[in-house]
């Protein structure tokens, strides 16, 4: 029987700050505001006759590295159908609703996800960490992000 083991990579210091609303529909969404938002995953690898699967220190380091890219910025859903994005010299300009918004772009991701939620988030996050594990021989990877205490999103990829 082939043997397989989950790691769980759950640690305080993965975590991002940053700024965001979600939109619930084409005319509501919430005021801007922000969390320090905490990132988690689990792997499932092969267990080896050593009793040894894969070193969870590069997992820790690719997740502390995947929060630092997100930490300390305003994050837009660069792919949602309802705001609209454009350049403006040195500002982001966002219409939604007939209103408008601006943001430094310098304080400012624009994310290929299509609502500032936690599962978008973990959706994006679970990519970007597939893509830097790829060919480790890994089946799963679940990844969490949670906007607080007690509430988060996970997305899961299984190798095919
Ligand atoms: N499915 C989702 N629902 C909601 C999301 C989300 O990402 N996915 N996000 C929000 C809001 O962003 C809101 O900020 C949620 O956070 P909130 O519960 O207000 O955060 P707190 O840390 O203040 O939690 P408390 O329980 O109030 O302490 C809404 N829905």
């Amino acid at each position: 029987m082939a043997d397989y083991t989950s790691l769980h990579i759950d640690k305080e210091s993965h975590k991002f700050s940053a700024a965001h609303y979600t939109i619930f529909s084409a005319t509501e969404r919430e005021r801007l505001h922000g969390h320090n938002y905490s990132v988690s995953a689990r792997f499932i690898a092969p267990l080896g006759d050593n009793g040894f699967s894969a070193d969870y220190n590069v997992y820790k380091n690719r997740l502390a590295g995947l929060c630092e890219e997100l930490d300390e910025y305003m994050l837009l859903a660069a792919e949602s159908p309802y705001q609209r994005i454009e350049e403006d010299g040195n500002f982001y300009r966002v219409h939604f609703n007939g209103e408008e918004m601006l943001f430094l772009r310098a304080d400012t991701l624009l994310l290929p996800i299509r609502n500032a939620t936690v599962e978008e988030f973990s959706r994006y996050l679970l990519q970007k960490l597939v893509a830097l594990s790829a060919g480790e021989g890994l089946t799963e990877i679940e990844l969490f992000v949670a906007s607080g205490p007690g509430q988060k999103a996970g997305s899961l990829w299984r190798s095919s």
